[in-house]
C-alpha cells in the first residue's frame, strides 16, 4: 500500500467512511523535516542570512503511532507560517528542545522527541484513521486542522484552553506536522474544510485566520467594535491580510501599513482606504541601533490622523515588534489598545511608558486561538465572509525555497504547499459558492 491508494481513494466521489478505514496505511511517507544534528548549522550568522533552504529537508520517515483522541491525516495541502521560518533557522530557540521537553511529558507523547522534526501548522485533507475515543470525527472527513494542542489536565485551561499549562503549537512544539503526506493530529484540532475552496486554498487561513480572530476580534483580545479605527502592520502579509478583513467586515476602519505600491494595492482591492507605505514615506523608528526616534513616530501619527479625518488609533495589531512598538504604543488613542502576537524584528521592545500610564493605554498579549475561536474564524471563511489569501503556490519538494520567500519577505499573503494533491484546483466541493466568491478568492493570485 502507498500513498498513491490513498490518494485515489480520495479522489473517487464514491469512497465511504467505510473504505477509508479499510485503506491499509503505508508504512512511510514523505515529509518536510529540520535535523537536530544541524542546529549549529548557522551559528554567527545574522538573522537575515540563515537560509531555509540549507536546513529543510524532504525525508522518508515512519507513520507514526495513533493514539487515544488522535487522527492521522492524509494531507492534501498545508502552508508556510512564518513559525516555520523560526524552526528553519533555529530562532529564538531550537524546536527540538521543545520536542525533548514535550517528550518527557508522558510515554505517549514521547513519540514526539526524535532526531528529525516534521514541521508545519497547517493542514487541508481527509481523515484516515482515528484513535481510541474518538467519537466526532471519521475516516473520510474532509478537514482542516488548527495548530492548538492541549492536554487538559489541570484547571487552568478550562476557561481559555490557551491558557493550559501544557498548551503547545502542533508541528513547531510538537512533531508530526502538516508539511507532510501524513499528518498526526489531536481530533479536537479539527474543522470541516470549506466546501467552497481547493485544498490548498483551504489549508492557507488556518493558522493565521485564528490569530488574527483572537487578537482583533475576540473578548481574550482586542474586542475590536464598529468605528475602530485599527492600524495593522503588514497589512497585506499573513496574519494582517486576515485582520484587514476582519476590520472591514466587522465596520471598523483598518489603516493598512504596507511596504510597496503593489501591497498598497492588494489592500486598495480588499476594501482599504486608509493605507500608508512605509517605504515610500521613509519612517525611520530608530536613528541607532540603540536610539529610538519619537519624532518620526509624531510624523507617523500626524500621516495617520490626515487618513483618518483627525482621529487616532483605537487599536494597534502588532507583530513587527522591537522596530515598530515605540511608534505604536505612541499612536494609540487615550485608552486605546496595542494587542500584540510577535516581535519579528526583535522581542525586546522599547517604548516611552509616559504614553502608556499617562494616556491609559493597554497592552495585550495575544497567542493564537482556542478552539471555539478557530472554529469561529474557520466559520466565517466557510461562509465566504472572509476569504483565503493564498498567492503562490509550491510542491513539497520547493518548501525550504517557499519558507525562504516568506523569510525574505517576497511573498504577498500566504504561501501554499501542495502535499498529496498532484496539482492545483482540486478539492472544490460547492461550485456555485464558490463562483459567488471567485474573485475574492483569487485576489492575492499572481499580484
Ligand atoms: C501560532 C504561531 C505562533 C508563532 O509563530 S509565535 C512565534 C514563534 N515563537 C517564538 O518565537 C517563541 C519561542 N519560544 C521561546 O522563545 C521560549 O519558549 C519562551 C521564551 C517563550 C519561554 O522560554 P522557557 O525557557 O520555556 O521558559 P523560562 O520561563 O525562561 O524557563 C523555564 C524555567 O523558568 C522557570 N520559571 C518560569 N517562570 C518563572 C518565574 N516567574 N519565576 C521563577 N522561575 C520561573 C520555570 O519553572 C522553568 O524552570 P526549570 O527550567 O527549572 O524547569
Ligand atoms: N503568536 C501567534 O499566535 C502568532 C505569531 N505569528 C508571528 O507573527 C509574525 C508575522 O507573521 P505573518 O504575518 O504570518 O508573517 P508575514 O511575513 O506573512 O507578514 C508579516 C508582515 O509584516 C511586515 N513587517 C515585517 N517586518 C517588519 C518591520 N520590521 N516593520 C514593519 N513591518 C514589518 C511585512 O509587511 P510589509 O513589508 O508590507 O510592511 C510582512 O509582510 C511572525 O513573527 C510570526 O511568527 C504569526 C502567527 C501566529
Amino acid at each position: 500500500m502507498t500513498v498513491k491508494d490513498i490518494l485515489d481513494a480520495i479522489q473517487s466521489k464514491d469512497a465511504t467512511s467505510a473504505d477509508f478505514a479499510a485503506i491499509p496505511l503505508p508504512e512511510s511517507y514523505r515529509a518536510i523535516t529540520v535535523h537536530k544534528d544541524e542546529t549549529e548549522m548557522f551559528a554567527g550568522l545574522e538573522t537575515r542570512d540563515k537560509d531555509p533552504r540549507k536546513s529543510i529537508h524532504l525525508d522518508e520517515v515512519p507513520v507514526p503511532e495513533l493514539g487515544p483522541g488522535e487522527a492521522l491525516v492524509a494531507v492534501m495541502a498545508s502552508s508556510v507560517n512564518y513559525n516555520s521560518v523560526w524552526t528553519s533557522i533555529f530562532e529564538p530557540v531550537s524546536t527540538f528542545a521543545f520536542l525533548e521537553r514535550y517528550g518527557k511529558l508522558s510515554p505517549l507523547t514521547k513519540r514526539h522527541d526524535l532526531p528529525y522534526h516534521i514541521i508545519g501548522s497547517d493542514l487541508a485533507g481527509v481523515v484516515l484513521r482515528t484513535g481510541p475515543g474518538v467519537n466526532a470525527w471519521q475516516p473520510g472527513d474532509e478537514v482542516v486542522a488548527h495548530c492548538l494542542s492541549v492536554e487538559l489536565e489541570s484547571p487552568d485551561g478550562h476557561d481559555d484552553t490557551m491558557l493550559d499549562p501544557e498548551q503547545r503549537i502542533w508541528g513547531f512544539e510538537t512533531n508530526f506536522g502538516g508539511l507532510a503526506e501524513i499528518a498526526l493530529v489531536k481530533t479536537n484540532q479539527l474543522m470541516p474544510k470549506p466546501k467552497h475552496l481547493t485544498w490548498e486554498e483551504a489549508a492557507a487561513p488556518g493558522l493565521v485566520n485564528s490569530t488574527a480572530y483572537r487578537q482583533l476580534v475576540s473578548r481574550n483580545g482586542a474586542a475590536m467594535k464598529q468605528g475602530d479605527n485599527v492600524l495593522i502592520w503588514g497589512a497585506s502579509g499573513g496574519l494582517g491580510s486576515y485582520a484587514t478583513q476582519f476590520a472591514l467586515a466587522g465596520g471598523a476602519n483598518p489603516i493598512c501599513v504596507v511596504s510597496s505600491p503593489q501591497k498598497a494595492e492588494i489592500c486598495r482591492s480588499m476594501g482599504a482606504e486608509a493605507i500608508i507605505d512605509r517605504n515610500a514615506e521613509g519612517y525611520k523608528f530608530w536613528k541607532d541601533e540603540h536610539t529610538q526616534d519619537p519624532k518620526e513616530w509624531k510624523r507617523f501619527g500626524k500621516r495617520i490622523r490626515e487618513l483618518t479625518g483627525g482621529e487616532d488609533i483605537d487599536i494597534v495589531f502588532e507583530h513587527p515588534g522591537r522596530e515598530t512598538f515605540g511608534a505604536s504604543v505612541y499612536v494609540t488613542r487615550k485608552g486605546g489598545t496595542i494587542t500584540t502576537c510577535a516581535s519579528t524584528s526583535g522581542y525586546m521592545h522599547e517604548y516611552d511608558n509616559r504614553y502608556l500610564w499617562m494616556s491609559l493605554k493597554r497592552i495585550i498579549g495575544s497567542h493564537f486561538a482556542n478552539y471555539r475561536e478557530a472554529y469561529e474564524a474557520n466559520r466565517l471563511i466557510a461562509k465566504g465572509k472572509i476569504h483565503p489569501t493564498l498567492s503562490k503556490t509550491y510542491s513539497l519538494e520547493e518548501t525550504g525555497q517557499a519558507a525562504y520567500d516568506v523569510h525574505r519577505n517576497l511573498h504577498q499573503g500566504k504561501v501554499g504547499v501542495l502535499c498529496l494533491a498532484p496539482e492545483e484546483g482540486l478539492g472544490v466541493r460547492d461550485e456555485e459558492m464558490r463562483a459567488r466568491h471567485i474573485d475574492a478568492i483569487n485576489r492575492f493570485r499572481n499580484v
